[in-house]
């Protein structure tokens, strides 16, 4: 609650991501009655590992990194959540992050729990060399806390495939050679040819996609010349504007990290992907749209919004600016529980992060699969596996809501929670 951002010139409170997830957890608790002693469980992390690791720098000095992985649950599976690097990753961040991933595996019926780690450290401050020393280290760091059967790490914001790729390496040289190839799915979203999945880049993106379309299956909405604006035009953000452009709808506003532009007679997906490609991944400079500041951004007209950015970015000082009738969330816990009370009040529809962006880890599931059984699967196979499995929780989200008169949000996790709730009964309660 201490830190503060600036809208409209103004200083505000700013909430935590993990007062948020707290917020929905407990609405949701009460929705299924959920037993008092599971509930206790749920709401504390296992385990809370903060790690201090040193790195020589290109200029040989050494430099102090401060890495993380919160492992919340793993009642239904071995622990499961991305590694993010950026300069707000902090302990209560990462613990809300890896309770979304609790939430997120058990909705999508995987036989996963929920982790999530990152490091402190603004990665475009340093250079390639730099960054494969900090992630080698903070593997080696982590050690045996991951492992392919108990906590398995993937790409988050700012990491990707080539640091899965040295985390595996690094994990794998622990091993004896004999065991080293039967540890490759210590981590997923590693590259084609290293163990990686075809389509895992795309798989999250793809998700946002599939869910917007079911949902506009489901009201009878043609996506056809609909015009959305996106948040963070990285990995989930660019695929998801990828997939709606090619069922014919309109790119008008896009945010980054450094900027915010528009262009209400459409922006093109493919060429401003090549843009940032050629301009330090940043959307700025693109031609034939206005700059816009920040706050302006949430106020385009459009008919769809998908935050694909960080936490907390759709507030109760942005909310009502918002025109989409339609949020879908490919960031996790990107509206506050304030700003989601405001828009459900007017009328929006909201997918909620814990269903929108599950094709990520669905994919990531595949890959661990894979890898487990030695096989290779192909590309369309991949994306029609995806695409069943999606439709199917997403119907269970939608039936849930319907019979149980909720919003989305708490539909989906009223499923999460009465699965992970049944595992306990079932054993016993304590694990
Ligand atoms: N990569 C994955 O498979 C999955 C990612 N997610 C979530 O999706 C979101 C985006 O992740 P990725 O696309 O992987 O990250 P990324 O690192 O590929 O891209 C992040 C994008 O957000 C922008 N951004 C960062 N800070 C911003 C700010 N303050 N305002 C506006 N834009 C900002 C960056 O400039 C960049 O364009 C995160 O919330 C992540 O947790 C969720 C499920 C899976
Ligand atoms: O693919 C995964 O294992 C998890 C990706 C992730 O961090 C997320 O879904 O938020």
């Amino acid at each position: 609650m201490a830190i503060a951002e600036t809208v409209n010139n103004k200083k505000q409170p700013k909430q935590g991501m993990l007062e948020n997830v707290m917020k929905q957890f407990d609405a949701a608790a009460s929705l299924v009655n959920l037993n008092p002693n599971i509930k206790k469980i749920l709401a504390v992390t296992n385990n809370e590992l903060i790690i201090h690791f040193p790195v020589r720098m290109d200029n040989g000095d050494v430099e102090i990194f401060k890495g993380y992985r919160v492992q919340h649950n793993n009642a239904l599976g071995p622990y499961k959540g991305g590694l993010r690097y950026h300069p707000t990753i902090d302990i209560d961040a990462v613990k809300a992050l890896a309770m979304w991933m609790t939430w997120k595996t058990s909705l999508a019926g995987l036989p996963y729990g929920g982790a999530k780690g990152g490091i402190q450290l603004d990665p475009s401050k340093y250079s390639n060399a730099e960054l494969e020393r900090i992630t080698r280290r903070f593997a080696y760091a982590l050690g045996e806390n991951i492992g392919p059967e108990h906590d398995i790490p993937a790409p988050d914001v700012n990491t990707n495939a080539q640091t899965m790729a040295w985390i595996a390496d690094t994990y794998m040289s622990t091993k004896a050679p004999s065991e080293r190839s039967k540890n490759q799915h210590v981590v997923t979203g590693k590259p084609i040819g290293s163990g990686g999945l075809e389509g895992r880049d795309r798989a999250t993106g793809f998700g946002v996609f599939l869910t917007i379309k079911y949902w506009a299956a489901h009201k009878n909405v043609s996506l056809k010349d609909k015009t959305f604006i996106v948040q963070g035009f990285g990995n989930v953000g660019y695929w998801a504007a990828h997939f709606l452009e090619k069922e014919g709808a309109k790119m008008v506003g896009v945010q980054d990290a450094f900027g915010s532009i528009t262009n209400a007679e459409g922006i093109s997906v493919e060429n401003l992907f090549i843009h940032t490609k050629n301009n330090q991944g940043r959307i700025e400079g693109f031609p034939n749209t206005s700059t816009i500041d920040k706050e302006a951004f949430f106020g385009i007209n459009c008919d769809i919004f998908i935050p694909a950015a960080l936490g907390n970015q759709i507030t109760k000082y942005n909310a009502n600016d918002i025109k989409a009738f339609l949020i879908a969330e490919g960031a996790n816990g990107p509206t506050t529980v304030e700003a989601e009370e405001m828009l459900l009040n007017k009328g929006v529809d909201i997918i909620p992060d814990i269903l929108c962006n599950s094709g990520g880890v669905i994919g990531s599931y595949f890959e661990w699969l894979q890898n487990r059984n030695g096989e290779l699967w192909e590309l369309d196979e991949i994306l029609i596996k995806l695409d069943k499995k999606l439709k199917e929780v997403f119907r269970k989200v939608l039936e849930t809501s319907e019979s149980k008169v909720l919003d989305l949000r708490s539909a989906a996790y009223v499923i999460a929670i009465e699965r992970i709730e049944k595992a306990y009964i079932q054993r016993g309660i304590f694990p």
